[in-house]
């Protein structure tokens, strides 16, 4: 059970690169190659089921938006933003 972040606390621990976008966190990730940009998708896919929170990514030219929710609660939080931390640590 995850409880949603206020503005405040959303706006404080947000990690840089990432936006908010409503009731989400969004983040795109830009590469040099567009097979890059795939294996980066399917290792934050692991680390995703690992964490058993999930979120969407548009896999582009060169570049992967991340978007990040807790479908759960309706709003965003420290899921959204701990896993937004480890997507981060793959780079
Ligand atoms: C039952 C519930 O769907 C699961 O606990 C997980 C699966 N992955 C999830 N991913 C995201 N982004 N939000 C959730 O609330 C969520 N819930």
């Amino acid at each position: 059970m995850a409880d949603l972040l206020s503005d405040e606390e959303i706006e404080a621990q947000l990690p840089d690169e990432w936006e908010r976008d409503g009731d989400e966190i969004v983040r795109t990730y830009e590469f040099d190659a567009y097979l890059d940009g795939v294996g980066f998708a399917a290792g934050a896919g692991g680390v995703a089921q690992d964490a058993f929170h999930h979120p969407e990514m548009t896999i582009g030219w060169r570049e992967v938006e991340v978007r990040l929710t807790t479908h759960d609660e309706g709003g965003i939080t420290d899921k959204d933003v701990e896993l937004a931390e480890r997507f981060d640590d793959l780079r």
